[in-house]
């Protein structure tokens, strides 16, 4: 109502923000094609730890520090685990009833308990070793052909076979069928552009209540929805009918070991947690979403600062080649348990690239006091994840990747971890809405990248140099590098 309305205003008009606030679009016009780094410049100066910035009409909670952080996420975690819902995630995700974008409730409980119980635990992860292993083999097989010929690589279109892993987990093992990863790979895409970013109709809700625009909104978001209902009912009808001949093959193999595709694993639980065909897909293309281009981005953006820091590669190198018995053709996830270094690395590049800089919004649930400050129900909230990990009271130089900082003073073990409970490093979120994937995401940077450094020397193209490298991004849902490596 008008007052709920007025009173919730009140309570935020309270927050610090920054000044130059302009008719309709209200700060849009002070960020940037990167808008985690805009919302830290700004958070700076203008609310270190929490800070109000209206963009377009909706006034948005940014919290910036860790310390802010850690209250939003752990002590007040309930009150802040719902999702903002919009026109383009309604139409997109089925009514938003997948797991990364369904708002708090018993649903979102139920496909959260699914997601994690059935589907991403660490037992199911080790199911799927063999199929990690194959895949990375197929990976380091194309590099092979090529180093024979001294042909330059494109390392971003290599690696970004490494969301082949999470196709084949979620939908199986004949996901190259019919060309299908190639589809996956071009919706993905779509995806990120549509619901990532600062799309305009979720700042302007009165534009999209007008009907020419929500219109041209639908029929944008139509397009890609149908593509993706065709894909996933060809697959959900291929998996039924092949459900009798799995079941057969299962009895065969006693030793079996439950590397069932999360397709499979859905259709057969559908009953018990109620859900309809609509949800099955849902949680399928959330799981597409959520899992592929983030593990990606990571490999590559570790390989970008092994090109620029020489001594960190020759390091990594001399420690996966020291721990990998010799003559092995590849290394194994058994040889990666005791690589401390590797597992630095790949921290460092978590916190200097996190592939969400910022995290999905949070919608809050009730009115809930954070640092003083009332914040009411129903705000939408950003968590600058990049600014955690960027945090000068928290790192010294942090914009220099430097893996050592991970590593305790024996160089035994890492430290600071990234399971939700460091708030200057929380790459994967935290509390209730933390990413369910972590495991999944490890296991497949780790192996991949033990096995990149372990069968190459690496360098760049003849007459490059690691300053040509073109670090510039570009901001979807996740973070990507505008121009491909070589
Ligand atoms: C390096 C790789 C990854 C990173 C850095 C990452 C990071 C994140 C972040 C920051 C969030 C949002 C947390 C929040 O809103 O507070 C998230 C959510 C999520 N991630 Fe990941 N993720 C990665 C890989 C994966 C993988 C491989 C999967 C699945 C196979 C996955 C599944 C999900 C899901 C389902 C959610 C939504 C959770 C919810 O809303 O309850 N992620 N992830």
């Amino acid at each position: 109502s008008q007052g709920d309305q007025t009173h919730s205003n009140n309570l935020l008009n309270k927050l610090p923000s920054p000044p130059w606030k302009l008719p309709v679009i209200g700060h849009m016009h002070l960020i940037g094609s990167l808008p985690y780094i805009s919302l830290r410049d700004l958070a700076v100066n203008h609310g270190p730890d929490l800070m109000l910035i209206h963009l377009g009409a909706v006034p948005t909670l940014v919290v910036s520090s860790p310390r802010a952080a850690e209250a939003v996420l752990r002590t007040h975690d309930l009150a802040f685990a719902s999702r903002p819902r919009s026109m383009v995630t309604d139409i997109i995700l089925y009514g938003a009833s997948d797991s990364c974008f369904a708002p708090y409730g018993d649903h979102f409980r139920n496909v959260r308990k699914m997601v994690t119980v059935h589907l991403l635990h660490a037992k199911k992860v080790q199911a799927y070793r063999p199929a990690r292993q194959e895949e990375v083999s197929i990976v380091i097989d194309k590099l092979r052909k090529a180093a024979m010929s001294a042909a330059t690589v494109d390392m971003s279109e290599i690696l970004h076979s490494s969301n082949d892993l999470i196709c084949r987990a979620v939908s199986g093992k004949f996901f190259r069928k019919e060309g299908r990863n190639r589809l996956f790979r071009e919706l993905i895409d779509t995806n990120g552009a549509l619901l990532g970013g600062f799309n305009l109709e979720n700042y302007f809700p009165g534009l999209a209540r007008m009907k020419l625009v929500s219109k041209i909104i639908c029929a944008r978001a139509m397009r890609v929805r149908s593509k993706w209902d065709e894909l996933l009912d060809k697959l959900i009808d291929d998996h039924v009918a092949n459900k009798l001949l799995l079941a057969h093959d299962r009895e065969e193999n006693e030793e079996h070991q439950d590397d069932s595709a999360f397709i499979d694993v859905l259709l057969s639980r559908q009953e018990e947690y109620g859900f309809t065909r609509d949800h099955i897909k849902a949680i399928l293309l959330g799981m597409f979403e959520a899992g592929t281009d983030t593990s990606y981005l990571v490999l590559e953006s570790a390989m970008v600062e092994l090109i620029r820091n020489p001594d960190v590669l020759a390091k990594l190198q001399d420690e996966v080649r020291t721990l990998v018995r010799r003559g092995q053709d590849m290394v194994t996830e058994d040889d990666i348990i005791d690589m401390v270094y590797l597992k630095a690395v790949i921290k460092e590049t978590l916190r200097i690239h996190p592939p969400a800089g910022l995290n999905i919004p949070h919608l809050t649930r009730e009115d809930c006091e954070v640092n003083g400050y009332m914040i009411p129900t129903g705000t939408r909230v950003i968590i600058n994840l990049w600014a955690l990990n960027m945090h000068v009271d928290f790192w010294d130089k942090p914009d220099e990747f430097l893996p050592g900082r991970f590593m305790d003073v024996d160089n035994k073990r890492t430290i600071i971890d990234f399971k939700g409970k460091d708030f200057q490093f929380v790459p994967f979120g935290s509390g209730r809405r933390m990413c369910p994937g972590i495991h999944t995401a490890t296991a497949t940077i780790e192996i991949m990248l033990a096995n990149l450094v372990y069968c190459f020397n690496w360098k760049l193209p003849a007459g490059l140099k690691k300053e040509d490298i073109d670090m510039t991004k570009v901001f979807g849902l996740t973070v990507h590098r505008k121009e491909k490596l070589f």
